[in-house]
């Protein structure tokens, strides 16, 4: 395992990036400047990524990016757009995030590619390559070799595959916008009452996490995540930010925030926590809704079974843990909560009534040699795997 390419320093890296056809040219974003931080959540909102019937398409927000874009450690020159010369119009993106990832016992400084968006009307002009070698040529000039980024689409040789899953938490509105289907034999009263939840949190000591919080919760995390082989190492800056959002969104309301996460605190210490992040879909020609609400689960740790020898008594404390979690997302008026295999996903998912979706995600790393993780799912059957579960801790969004 390790780095493929042979060992170059940035002298080696062009200065210049590879010329673009005529009418376009590169340019760096500024997401500090709002016009062009709208310019970008404009792109995606037209021409990002849709589901396979083009049903919904991811609806970001320059509030997401403001988290998604900017951590601590964010290079301007990792946002990059092709505009069109003459008008200035932002036709492509791409963005990266620095990220010191663990892959087994290596570290890795990397960086997280992610939002790779070409507008409809430029697709199939092998553009997409073009951008991937553009950001490199920076990521490599700041003397960075690695990256890690995700795709629905099968490239060459994933590091692992999780499946997507979802829990209903409006099954209604889900049916209603044709997410969800109504099972033979059964009524669509049933369905609801199947999905019913409590009203309210049953695990004693649960509150909203605050930045107070970060040391105990950063510890807690290391150990947590120590036992997979694909993790993102966090100073406790990052875990601010990613845990508790930008400064510029602290004392937002729950339901206005892109990450809500919450610890449970018992004598003092913090025992367990979880989070997730809003990311809503636009639902695109239906009469009745035009937003589905949706989160996604993000970090969490317990150290009930750190011991690592009771996978039961892990398996019960993580249903009641994001058991909360679903109450907590209900409350806040979102219509699914969605999780992937990743992570120890696989003891809860049944237990909680997440339904397999048809969709994968891939991970990828670029320029390292890892062997195969697991992605929580069996390779042939693609039917959850809760024994030997899955090595992925890293959540991108
Ligand atoms: C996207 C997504 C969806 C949906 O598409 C969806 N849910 C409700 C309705 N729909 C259409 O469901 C999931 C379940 C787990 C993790 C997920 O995504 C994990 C993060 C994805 N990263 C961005 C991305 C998007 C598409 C392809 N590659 C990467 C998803």
């Amino acid at each position: 395992e390790g780095p493929i390419d042979s060992l170059k320093t940035p002298a080696d890296i062009p200065d210049e990036p590879s010329p673009l056809l005529n009418d376009f040219e590169w340019v760096t974003i500024d997401l500090n400047k709002e016009d062009e931080m709208k310019q970008v959540e404009s792109l995606l909102y037209e021409h990002y990524v849709e589901d396979q019937d083009a049903t919904f398409r991811f609806a970001y927000s320059s509030r997401f990016f403001e988290w998604a874009l900017k951590p601590p450690g964010w290079r301007h020159e990792y946002h990059v757009g092709v505009r069109v010369r003459s008008t200035g119009k932002l036709v492509a993106f791409i963005s990266g995030i620095p990220s010191l990832l663990r892959v087994r016992n290596n570290k890795v400084p990397s960086v997280e590619i992610n939002f790779l968006c070409i507008h409809k009307k430029l697709r199939s002009k092998r553009l997409a390559p073009v951008l991937i070698k553009e950001i490199t040529r920076r990521v490599n000039k700041n003397d960075i070799w690695q990256a890690l980024y995700t795709s629905g689409a099968v490239l060459p040789t994933p590091v692992s595959t999780c499946r997507y899953t979802h829990r209903p938490l409006n099954w209604e509105k889900l049916y209603e916008v044709g997410f969800s289907s109504l099972p033979a034999g059964v009524t669509k009263s049933q369905m609801i009452a199947k999905y019913a939840l409590p009203s309210s949190t049953k695990t004693p000591g649960l509150r909203k996490m605050v930045p107070e919080d970060a040391a105990q919760v950063l510890e807690l995390y290391n150990k947590f995540q120590a036992k997979y082989d694909l993790v993102q190492e966090f100073t406790k800056d990052e875990l601010v930010h990613w845990l508790c959002g930008p400064d510029t969104q602290r004392d937002l309301e729950d339901k206005d925030k892109v990450i809500v996460s919450y610890v449970v605190e018992q004598d003092g210490k913090i025992t367990d926590f979880f989070s997730f992040y809003l990311l809503p879909f636009t639902v695109l020609n239906n009469s009745k809704y035009d937003r589905l609400n949706v989160a996604y689960l993000f970090y969490y740790a317990t150290d009930a079974g750190l011991d690592g020898k009771d996978d039961a008594v892990l398996a019960k404390r993580l249903s009641s843990l994001i058991g909360d979690a679903l109450v907590v997302t209900k409350n806040l008026k979102i219509d699914v909560f969605n999780a992937l295999t990743s992570q120890d996903n696989t003891l809860f998912l049944k237990d909680l009534k997440f339904g397999n979706g048809d969709a994968f995600l891939n991970f990828y790393l670029f320029n390292y040699k890892a062997f195969p993780i697991k992605g929580g799912i069996d390779p042939e059957t693609k039917e959850l795997d809760p024994v030997s579960r899955s090595g992925v801790g890293v959540v991108m969004l």
